[in-house]
């Protein structure tokens, strides 16, 4: 069997980490089985659906690089086939049309109610043998309901969840198509998954109410359903699934927030599945280990502070080639020119020990890409005193003589002004961190004045001496 799996969301809004590990468990679940994943876009709700929305979809998965294997398919271009399917399914009697009015069906549904009845269609133009059926009332246009089989069970024998049954009796006859002839939710998806050939539908378990439906309108139509694993869902800090519309953030949020798309996936990857006591994968290992057997059925919950765990792992021992990009993108969207300093990969060496995101290194390193507007106020006045003048005086003659400027030749002058003051090396070192990077923070400062090279270093000390000298 060839493997086809797929991604469906409807284009609502952004792409969040729910839905992103959902796609994650299903692109890796084809990429495992040497099968193919699919991205579909589910945009029949033509009042909730935006173009934006499906932007946004598209800029969630690039960046995660979930890649469709197919021609991504829209569902409001398929319309004339869901006609088509409808049409074959009246005539073959499987489905058929229903009169019955919103006001009928409200007094049903009361009379149900008060007589403790779960609400259900009770089948009055479902056509039976034997029985007959009243005349079309005039000028009723009916919408097509599907003859869903009353016996017998419907089983689901879900990958994740193990086996679902679920009785005929207690799915009545849904809604295929509306009175105006646009094709319901469900009826779309089985016609979408059987015409494209997916073999497994793997989707959030928020769906499991729709499979036993979905696999009874496959056998209608004369086809094996697929296989199903339903995941668990991801769970906000209330403990309430999270979806656009209630407490999650998009993809893109968590780029803003400095992660790597491949930690991202790691992290997501581990949410809900284990591969031992392993918790970091490279991206050939979730394609190569991933599979449903021990995928977790219940509901997981996201966890910033191992998610910034996970990415500064990543951030420490990620091929630099995979770093820069995302790393130039951040100091871009600060304003940052990033040819304007040294060389992204040299920075990104020595800064990220210290920094959990990209956010935070970009931040860090900002000094090293534009001129400083400002000192921070409680660096500045505890470590650019008087004391530190002469300090300072010293460093701009040393620095300046040096005839080579790399680490080893910055160390011995920052030592020897220690040693001439007779002052430990923090003494030294902090009123140059306050002068060149704004802050008492910046890596070893020998590497620091060597990225930010001679010129700008004994200028930073320049104006840091007329700082002290304007406030003395
Ligand atoms: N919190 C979640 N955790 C795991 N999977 C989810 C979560 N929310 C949605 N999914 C899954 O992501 C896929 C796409 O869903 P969809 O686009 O409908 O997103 P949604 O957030 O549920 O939408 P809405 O905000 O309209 O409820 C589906 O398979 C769905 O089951």
């Amino acid at each position: 069997m060839s493997i086809v799996t797929r991604f469906a969301p409807s284009p609502t809004g952004f792409l969040h980490i729910g839905g992103a590990r959902t796609a994650l468990f299903s692109y890796l679940y084809a990429r495992r089985r040497g099968g193919r994943f699919l991205l579909r876009i589910e945009d029949t709700d033509r009042e909730r659906s935006t173009q934006s929305a499906v932007d946004a979809i598209f800029e969630g998965m690039a960046w995660l690089g979930l890649k469709s294997d197919f021609e991504i398919v829209y569902q409001t271009q398929r319309f004339d086939r869901y006609r088509e399917v409808i049409a074959q399914m009246l005539e073959a009697g499987t489905a058929y049309h229903c009169y019955a009015s919103k006001e009928e069906l409200d007094a049903l549904r009361a009379q149900q109610q008060a007589n403790r009845e779960k609400p259900r269609y009770d089948g009055r133009w479902r056509p039976e043998p034997g029985k007959t059926l009243p005349a079309p009332p005039d000028g009723v246009k009916p919408v097509v309901r599907f003859r869903n089989p009353v016996d017998g069970d419907v089983v689901i024998d879900d990958l994740i969840k193990g086996r679902i049954t679920v009785a005929n009796r207690e799915l009545d006859d849904l809604i295929i198509a509306r009175a105006d002839g646009t094709p319901t939710y469900n009826f779309c998806v089985v016609v979408d998954d059987l015409d494209m050939g997916i073999s497994h539908v793997i989707r959030g378990d928020d769906h499991v109410n729709n499979t036993p439906r979905q696999m009874n309108i496959f056998r209608a139509l004369g086809a094996e359903p697929p296989a199903y694993a339903h995941v668990s869902m991801i769970l906000g800090g209330d403990g309430a699934k999270l979806s656009k519309r209630h407490g999650a953030l998009g993809v893109m949020e968590y780029r803003a927030m400095g992660f790597l798309p491949e930690a991202m996936l790691n992290y997501l990857v581990r949410l809900g599945w284990s591969h031992g006591d392993q918790e970091l994968f490279t991206r050939e290992e979730m394609e190569r280990y991933f599979d449903f057997d021990h995928v977790s059925s219940a509901p997981a919950r996201f966890d910033m502070e191992k998610a910034y765990w996970v990415n500064h792992q990543y951030l420490k021992t990620a091929d630099l080639a995979v770093v820069e990009p995302e790393f130039d993108w951040h100091l871009r969207r600060m304003n940052l020119d990033p040819a304007a300093g040294p060389a992204l990969s040299e920075v990104i060496l020595a800064q990220r020990e210290r920094c959990r995101t990209l956010l935070e290194m970009a931040e860090k390193s900002a000094f090293l890409y534009s001129e400083i507007e400002s000192y921070n106020e409680k660096d500045a006045s505890k470590h650019l005193t008087i004391a530190a003048a002469d300090i300072l005086k010293a460093l701009i003659e040393r620095l300046g003589a040096l005839p080579v400027w790399d680490a080893e030749a910055i160390h011995g002058a920052v030592h020897g002004v220690a040693e001439m003051h007779g002052v430990g090396l923090g003494k030294v070192a902090q009123p140059i961190r306050v002068a060149v990077a704004g802050m008492a923070v910046s890596p070893p400062i020998d590497e620091t004045l060597r990225l930010l090279g001679r010129d700008r270093t004994i200028m930073r000390l320049g104006a840091a001496l007329n700082h002290i000298g304007l406030r003395a």
